[in-house]
This record gives structure tokens, C-alpha cells and sequence, in this order.
């Protein structure tokens, strides 16, 4: 049944262009009646379209951004940017994309709880280190032990902490009147009506830019450009972010739900982005339009009919997929490639793909502004560490593979007579449709190890079972594409990553527990979110000899999916 929230589907195709016209004027206008007839919800939407003007309204802010990234340019060797989600995702882009301008401070984005990570920062010289604490809300979990860690660790070292800090937050969070209490450096308050995912190009975006040393203006200037080409005066047909959300909708009503990103490899770090945006945004009331990205390109054989592709690619290197995308076309498959002139052309794509979302927001008739099902993992993840911080222990006991020697669970519907890894992989292959996906999802360090192997279980898997495959790391997940694990359609297939290895001396301050506890709780809350929901999950527990173990889990994969494949 339909929720009484939610309007009609409206498929683009079978409207005029004026009809189109006019919803795209509504959105530009800042009006969300097209988004809902709920008033209460309406209000909701109201507050979060700052995104349309974000660019005009942010350039005022210029003067200052550049002033601050001057001042402390020489004084601090590291920045590390600590958030999650909407708060990092587009600054970690800019750090793999650009990186520093020569004279610039190492930057560096710590959007996880893993130890290892946290360690890393630890490393640094902090007393010539700048923390931005990033995040709307003020209350984000990982973000805010974080910050109290290091700010303990400076607190140690320097008599002014506060000179250490800035944060980017809205008015009146937590965060900002921590912030004015402990004098941080300075107080970048973003403007309230830009969600988290949408904010890219306000001081979430800027701040950091600036401090890499890049021409932020340039940003604002592609952006404004973009805009200016999705005028609604403009025919629908050139209209580019109009165009794309009419392609990702159709598709998306002929059955073509996974849309799936392929970039540039110089581009691939802007993925993340998008897929937050397309995730959250749209992922949401059991059903969606799922983003697949950074997946290994592969010939046509390999994809389901469920695919539609995007290619971001970078002018004068056209020709580098050259021939497989014209296998994909003879296949049948629909492919849009878009070539940015430039980098700085990543301030147009940031306002091609909010539009283009927003619309698609109308099509499905979902609110692309809200992301009902993070807070499940949320609360899980709360009641876990609660019963550790009572306890000292965690809820949890796995299973012991013999083949393996790791531990696991496994759950949401998944029934196997006797709890073995291999049948319970293998109950779980063979009940996934051909529309289906698979997600691995570590709790591990970013290590290249780590991202290969897991890059090489997507290749296979898609390659034996021609399903779609994701990875994400957790915790960042969570605050990405976790909204659709949990309110999208229900084709997932989930495979959650913990170890062993935590850091007793890594004790957050005020919350009596450690990064190590905060990351497995995150891991076993999710788990739980999603086995409630009965989505088909495996939580696979390896020791701290973790890559060799996820090395031989690859082999068992190998192993496993071919004797599916034989039996099928
Ligand atoms: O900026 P905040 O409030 O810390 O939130 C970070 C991220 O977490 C989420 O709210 C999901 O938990 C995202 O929507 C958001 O981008």
C-alpha cells in the first residue's frame, strides 16, 4: 500500500514540457509542494532547498575563506578533516583529486572509527596539526569522539587547544556552542537549509578547498554556469541536469535500477559522492535507484540487464574506455558520458547531480531531502556499546568456521541446517534474483591490500553471477548508501567485515570506551538493523591477521561460487 506521504509516480516520459517545466521551476523556486501534499513534511523540504542558491549565496563568504586559509597556511604543517558522510565525502574527493598546491598542509580526512586510522593521525606532529570538526548536526557519533580525542591529545601538548579547532556546523548544535565555549580557531556556520549531502559547495566544501590552496571562486563560477544551463528556460532535452534525471528515471521504471558510475580513474574519488547523493536520496521506502560505484569495468557479459550506465570522464582522455563503451552500446546498454573540460568543472557535476536527484525525487515520488533508516544502526549500535560500557562485554558470540578459522553470524531469513560458512554462503547465493547485489562492507582500514581484494570478490561475483556488487567501508557507509541497504528495495546481500585488534590505550574521553569498541559496535548494529529487517546478512569476525584471512576467504569465494554455478 501506499504511503499516505508519498505522491504519485510520475514517469517523465509521458508528461509535456511544460508540465516538466513547471516541477523544475517549483524546485528552482524553492517550493516543495512537488515533493509532497504532507504540509508538516512540506516545511521539512522547505528547509532544505538552499542547495538551488547555494553558489550565489556562498560567494560573499569568499573574502573571509581565503582571509582564514592565508592566516593559517604556515602555521600548521597536517589539516585533518574530521566528518562523516555529506561532511567529508566531497573534501575527501578534493584531497584525492587535487591534493595540496605545493606550500599547502598535508590534508587529510579521517571519516572512520578504525584504530588503525585513528593511529595514523596520532602519528602526526599535533602540534602543528589543524583539526576541522565537520558536521550539520553536531552530534555525529564518530565525528564528535574524535574530536575529543585529539582534543585531549593537543590539551596535552599545547596550552591553547582551541587554537587547534575549527568547526564547520549550523547555528545553535552542540558543536557550535562547544565551539565558542573552548575558543576554537574559528566558527564557519554553514547555511541551515542545505542538507548534508547537498552541501558541497558551502563551507563543507570551500574551507577545505581553500586550504589546499585551490581557486575555490572557479568552483562557484562552473557551478553558477551549471546552473545556468538547467534553467527552465532552457529547451528539456538540453537541459542537463534535467536530462540525466529523466534518464535515471525511466531506466529506473523499465526495471534499470542500478545505476552504475564509471569515471575516469582520475575522477573515481567524486564517485563517492554521488553515490551518497543518489543513496540516501533515493534509496528509501523499499525501493530506489541504486548506485553501483567503483566497480572494475567489464565487457558485457558480465552486466544484468538491470544496468544503466554514466561515465564521468575527462576531455582529451575520450578515448580511454573507448572500446568498451561501444560493446556496452551494441549490447543494448544505456550509456550518458559526460567529459569535464577540467577538475574545477566537479562544481557543475556537484550541481548537475543535486538537481538532477531532487527531480528524480519527484519521479519516484520519494523525499530526496530525508534519510529515514540510518537512525536503526544508530540505535543498535547505541544498545550494544550501552551493554558493553555496563558490562565490559560485547553481546555477541560467532560461530567458529573450521575451513576458515574466522568467526561468523549470519541472519535476516538465511536458514541452514548446521551453521557453516560455506553452506551459509552458498543458501545465500542461490537465493539472490538476477536483479540482485552484494555488498562487502569492511570495518577495516583503508588499506590498498584491503580495497584489491575486495575489488577482486566484486569482479568475481559479478562475473559468475552477473549480479551488480558494492563496497564500502564502515563505518562510512553508514552515513552513504546504508540509508538504501535498509529502506531501499530489498535486493541486497550484505557482507559485514570486523577484527580483532583493538587499542586499549585508545579510551575516548567521556565515553569510557575505545575506537575499536565504537567501530565493532557500529559493524554488530548494522548487522542486527539489517537482520531485523530480515536482508540477508553475513558478519564475518577475522583476527588480526586479516588480510591473509580476507586472501583465503577470496579462494572460498572462488571455490563457492563455482559450485553454485555447477548447480545452477
Ligand atoms: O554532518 P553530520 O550531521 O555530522 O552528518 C553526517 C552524515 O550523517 C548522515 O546524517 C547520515 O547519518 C548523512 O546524511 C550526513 O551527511
Amino acid at each position: 500500500m501506499d504511503s499516505p506521504k508519498r505522491v504519485k509516480l510520475l514517469r517523465p516520459s509521458k508528461l509535456t514540457d511544460d508540465e516538466k517545466k513547471k516541477i523544475l521551476s517549483a524546485i528552482l523556486a524553492k517550493d516543495p509542494s512537488v515533493f509532497t501534499k504532507d504540509s508538516e513534511i512540506q516545511k521539512v523540504i522547505k528547509n532544505r532547498l538552499g542547495w538551488v542558491d547555494a553558489s550565489q549565496r556562498m560567494r560573499s563568504k569568499l573574502p573571509e575563506i581565503k582571509e582564514f586559509a592565508s592566516q593559517v597556511k604556515d602555521k600548521f604543517s597536517e589539516i585533518v578533516l574530521c566528518g562523516m558522510g555529506g561532511s567529508s565525502l566531497f573534501p575527501l574527493a578534493l584531497a584525492k583529486i587535487f591534493g595540496p598546491e605545493e606550500g599547502w598542509p598535508n590534508f587529510h580526512v579521517l571519516d572512520t572509527t578504525d584504530p588503525e586510522e585513528v593511529a595514523k593521525i596520532e602519528e602526526k606532529d599535533l602540534k602543528k596539526t589543524l583539526f576541522i570538526i565537520a558536521s550539520k548536526s553536531g552530534t555525529t557519533i564518530e565525528t564528535i569522539t574524535q574530536f575529543r580525542y585529539f582534543w585531549e591529545k593537543i590539551a596535552k601538548q599545547t596550552d591553547n587547544p582551541g587554537s587547534h579547532f575549527v568547526a564547520i556546523t549550523d547555528e545553535g548544535t552542540p558543536l557550535h556552542r562547544e565551539g565558542e565555549e573552548k575558543g576554537f580557531l574559528k566558527l564557519f556556520l554553514n547555511p541551515e537549509d542545505v542538507g548534508g549531502r547537498y552541501a558541497a559547495l558551502t563551507y563543507v566544501g570551500l574551507v577545505p578547498g581553500a586550504l589546499m590552496g585551490l581557486d575555490i571562486e572557479r568552483f562557484l563560477e562552473k557551478a553558477e554556469e551549471m546552473q545556468e544551463a538547467c534553467s527552465p528556460d532552457i529547451p528539456w532535452e538540453l537541459n542537463p541536469a534535467a536530462w540525466l534525471s529523466e534518464y535515471m528515471a525511466e531506466h529506473f521504471f523499465l526495471g534499470q535500477d542500478k545505476l552504475t558510475v564509471l569515471a575516469d580513474p582520475l575522477l573515481r574519488p567524486f564517485s563517492l559522492w554521488i553515490e551518497q547523493l543518489v543513496a540516501e536520496s533515493l534509496g528509501k521506502e523499499f525501493t530506489g535507484i541504486v548506485p553501483i560505484v567503483g566497480e572494475t569495468p567489464g565487457s558485457p557479459t558480465v552486466y544484468g540487464p538491470d544496468r544503466v550506465f554514466v561515465y564521468l570522464g575527462l576531455r582529451g582522455r575520450q578515448d580511454l574506455y573507448h572500446r568498451l563503451f561501444s560493446d556496452l552500446k551494441d549490447a543494448g546498454f544505456p550509456l550518458k558520458q559526460y567529459f569535464l573540460d577540467d577538475y574545477y568543472e566537479l562544481g557543475a557535476e556537484c550541481y548537475r547531480w543535486e538537481l538532477a536527484v531532487a527531480l528524480c525525487g519527484v519521479w519516484l515520488g520519494l523525499n530526496p531531502f530525508d534519510e529515514p533508516d540510518v537512525i536503526r544502526a544508530k540505535k543498535k549500535t547505541k544498545e550494544v556499546l550501552d551493554t558493553f560500557v555496563k558490562t565490559g562485554d560485547f553481546p555477541v558470540e560467532f560461530y567458529v568456521d573450521d575451513d576458515l578459522n574466522v568467526g561468523f553470524l549470519y541472519a535476516g531469513g538465511l536458514k541452514v541446517q548446521y551453521p557453516r560458512l560455506r553452506a551459509v554462503v552458498k543458501k545465500l547465493l542461490y537465493e539472490t534474483p538476477p536483479w540482485g547485489y552484494f555488498a562487502f562492507l569492511p570495518f577495516l582500514p583503508y588499506s590498498s591490500e584491503v580495497e584489491e581484494i575486495f575489488t577482486d570478490l566484486r569482479t568475481l561475483l559479478r562475473g559468475r553471477r552477473q549480479c551488480s556488487t558494492i563496497m564500502g567501508f564502515g563505518p562510512r557507509y553508514l552515513h552513504s548508501i546504508g540509508q538504501l541497504f535498509k529502506g531501499g528495495p530489498r535486493s541486497g546481500r550484505f557482507f559485514i567485515f570486523t577484527r580483532k585488534g583493538r587499542r586499549d590505550n585508545q579510551i575516548i574521553p567521556d565515553f569510557g570506551f575505545t575506537f575499536w569498541d565504537l567501530e565493532f559496535a557500529q559493524a554488530y548494529g548494522d548487522f542486527q538493523a539489517l537482520s531485523e529487517d530480515n536482508r540477508p546478512v553475513i558478519h564475518i569476525h577475522l583476527t588480526d591477521n586479516y588480510i591473509e584471512e580476507l586472501r583465503k576467504f577470496y579462494q572460498f569465494m572462488e571455490e563457492v561460487t563455482r559450485l553454485t554455478e555447477d548447480d545452477t
